[in-house]
């Protein structure tokens, strides 16, 4: 077996880190699925590719949701007319005028006309992520998409009803890019749903471990298993999502390379299972958030979390402020997560030094336990109101309380 070549560096969240090798499949490796809405029936199963989506723009354009796609890829002048709109206003105390929120019905598996609900998801069949959705909706029909951009686009424009996509991982840390999509698109965090996941090292018929050289999977999933597969001196190459890894070594017969991923993959594809459970720790939890189009009207009929976004003015103690608005009202953060405020990254400076770039200006995500029909949370938002410079609800949903 040769001897892995690649060093750990870099930070564990980074998407792709620096010792992973980045790869992608020529497209003819994978034939990517066509997407024609029109004629196909609504209960085959079809992935999504965002050139279908594009191409799809004339078959869908009466139906998209609030006018058509808007496009909020950062910039502090969208952002503020994001929240001019957003349904939840936290100036207002009297939450019964949402528009369109979604009634109970979100949680069910049917839509009104009593179709199967369709829950698009990133990856191929028999990625984590297709296990989210159906663990999210069951008897749902999972539609595969390509990225996760494609997956908030299809929900955004009607051609699905529903995206459950990943958002952070207890050994790998935060999905950063769904955390930048969730502010590019007008989509309303309706629910979560926590995944155990679990790792196998899969391979074709007749392969055994010391024949392999190098290993395929989805960036999160080599940082789940990076003590193992270390220790088995494999070098690993990032593909786009478990199964699609796993679909890979199939197709190509490969003798040499072994992918990580889920044992649904395992039977789909016709690999072996050389090995269970390679994560690096037993407990491997990936956390989902259920997107649709309209909010859910917050209840507190039983524990709820409410996601926000908000930024904030340069100076001492901001942060510590903004987080005060919860601890003094006894509200629990779960998350917090920073990122890049894209399109105006850097802010010039006016201490005197001619304006060259200083510092960096941030987005802060949290998570707190509570309902937005809670007043106490309302309270809280409108405080945090009073100095961010900007601030989005992106939903307030049922807490998933399940042990996985
Ligand atoms: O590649 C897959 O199977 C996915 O569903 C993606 C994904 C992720 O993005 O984190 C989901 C769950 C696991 O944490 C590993 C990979």
């Amino acid at each position: 077996m040769a001897a892995s070549s690649v060093e750990r560096s870099g930070i564990a969240t980074t998407p792709f880190p620096r010792h992973v090798v980045s790869k992608r499949f020529p497209s003819d490796h994978f034939p990517k699925p066509t997407l024609n809405f029109e004629i196909r029936s609504r209960r085959c199963r079809i992935g999504l590719t965002l050139a279908s989506l594009r191409s799809s723009d004339e078959s869908t354009s009466n139906r998209n949701y609030g006018g058509g796609h808007r496009n909020l890829v950062g910039g502090a002048m969208e952002l503020e007319s994001a929240l001019e709109d957003f349904p939840y206003d936290v100036e207002s105390k009297d939450m019964h005028t949402l528009p369109r929120p979604l009634s109970s019905n979100h949680l069910s598996n049917s839509v009104s006309d009593g179709s199967r609900l369709r829950v698009a998801y990133q990856g191929v069949r028999g990625a984590y992520s297709e296990l989210a959705a159906e663990k999210a909706y069951p008897n749902c029909e999972a539609v595969p998409c390509e990225q996760f951009d494609t997956a908030f686009e299809a929900a955004e424009r009607w051609l699905v009803d529903r995206a459950v996509l990943p958002i952070e991982n207890s050994l790998g840390g935060s999905i950063h890019r769904n955390y930048d999509l969730l502010l590019r698109h007008r989509l309303h965090i309706v629910g979560e749903v926590k995944l155990a996941v679990r790792h196998c090292l899969l391979a074709n018929h007749g392969v055994e471990i010391e024949d392999l050289e190098r290993v395929l999977s989805h960036p999160q999933a080599l940082d789940q298993c990076e003590n193992t597969l270390m220790k088995l001196g494999l070098v690993r190459e990032a593909v786009d999502d478990t199964a699609g890894a796993a679909k890979h070594v199939a197709l190509h017969k490969l003798k040499d390379t072994g992918a990580v991923a889920s044992s649904a993959a395992a039977g789909i594809y016709g690999l072996q299972i050389l090995a269970h459970d390679i994560q690096d720790d037993s407990d491997n939890v990936t956390r989902f958030l259920m997107l649709a189009r309209e909010p859910i009207i917050p209840g507190t009929d039983r524990p709820f979390k409410t996601s926000i976004v908000f930024s904030l003015e340069e100076g001492p103690g901001v942060l510590f402020k903004a987080l005060a608005v919860f601890a003094l009202r006894q509200i629990n953060l779960t998350k917090i997560e920073s990122r890049p405020l894209r399109m105006q990254p850097l802010r010039a400076s006016d201490d005197g030094n001619g304006g060259s770039p200083k510092y960096f200006d941030y987005l802060f995500y949290v998570d707190f336990e509570a309902s937005m029909a809670d007043q106490n949370a309302q309270n809280a938002l409108r405080h945090l109101k009073e100095f961010a410079t900007f601030l989005r609800v992106l939903g307030s949903y049922p807490m998933d309380t399940s042990m996985t």
